[in-house]
């Protein structure tokens, strides 16, 4: 394992790195802290999350992650013992302000669970059934917006033919992808993604991953992941977490390579966890 880790570590490719500057925070931890009832789950977060960039969260079970990246479309609020203190800024504006339109956040917030999730109708509706929550569209602009949604999610070509047939009949690496192709259909600013390959065979993980790098290019994507591989391979960024604190956040070349924090090497060495 520990060896199989450097390996990750040695054969990454160097990225184009843009300097500084370049970067745009979209989202913003301030002082974040969350609690479930009196439970404190998140300390003192300070964080930003780059525009545009795929940001990986990684760290030993029941560190936080998938609560962290909850609080990003405020998924919590459905939990009334639950709660955020502090800031946390989506482009300068901070959404635990009371007031904030729920909806609207989560169009441009956009998530995709653990386990596929398709709603049980036809595979357009699964994805025009979102669309109309929030736009009013033609029936050829939606048409549009299906095939735009599908193709971006790289599931078109496998779907084309049958639109009409139900999102279950498709295979759990289709049904992932379609549930990503439902997401990005509302043309949301920022994609959540909470583990979406751990169900899926290596295959389809593969293919999950190469669009993740693919809609970099639009959207700021956040994965929560426990493959080292994969956080190495797809993201830009990396947080590691423990015990509901954020010990370290870089680069994914310098989280891997020259971790600054002996927690966080442990971990990615596979010494830890
Ligand atoms: N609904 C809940 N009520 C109370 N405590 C919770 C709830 N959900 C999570 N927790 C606790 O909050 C902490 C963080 O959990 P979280 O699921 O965010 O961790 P994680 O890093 O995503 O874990 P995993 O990798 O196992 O999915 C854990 O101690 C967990 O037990």
């Amino acid at each position: 394992m520990t060896q199989e880790m450097y390996t990750v570590k040695i054969e990454r490719e160097p990225v184009m790195q843009e300097s500084a500057a370049d970067l745009k925070a979209q989202i913003v931890f301030r002082d974040f802290n969350f609690f479930y009832g009196k439970y404190r789950a998140l300390r003192n977060i300070n964080l930003d999350i780059y525009q545009r960039k795929v940001t990986a969260f990684i760290g030993p079970s029941g560190c936080g992650k998938s609560t962290l990246l909850r609080t990003m479309n405020r998924m919590y609020d459905l939990y009334p013992e639950q709660r955020a203190e502090g800031q946390l800024l989506l482009d300068g504006t901070n959404i635990l302000e009371r007031g904030t339109d729920l909806n609207a956040l989560r169009a441009r917030v956009g998530m995709v669970f653990q386990k596929p999730t398709p709603f049980p109708m036809s595979i357009y509706e699964n994805i025009a059934f979102g669309v109309r929550l929030h736009e009013r569209l033609s029936r050829v602009e939606m048409d549009e917006r299906v095939e735009w949604s599908l193709k971006k999610a790289a599931l078109w070509g496998e779907v084309q033919d049958k639109l009409g047939q139900s999102g279950m009949s498709l295979s759990g690496g289709q049904q992932q992808r379609l549930c990503i192709a439902r997401g990005i259909a509302v043309k949301p600013q920022v994609l959540l993604l909470d583990e979406p390959t751990s169900a899926l065979d290596p295959i389809s993980t593969m293919r999950i991953e190469e669009l993740v790098s693919e809609l970099k290019d639009e959207f700021t994507i956040a994965i929560v992941t426990h493959n080292m591989q994969q956080a190495a391979r797809v993201s830009d960024f990396t947080a590691y977490m423990y015990l509901g604190e954020l010990v370290e956040f870089g680069r994914t070349d310098d989280i891997f390579i020259k971790p600054r924090d002996k927690r966080t090497e442990d971990y990615i060495t596979g010494r830890f966890g």
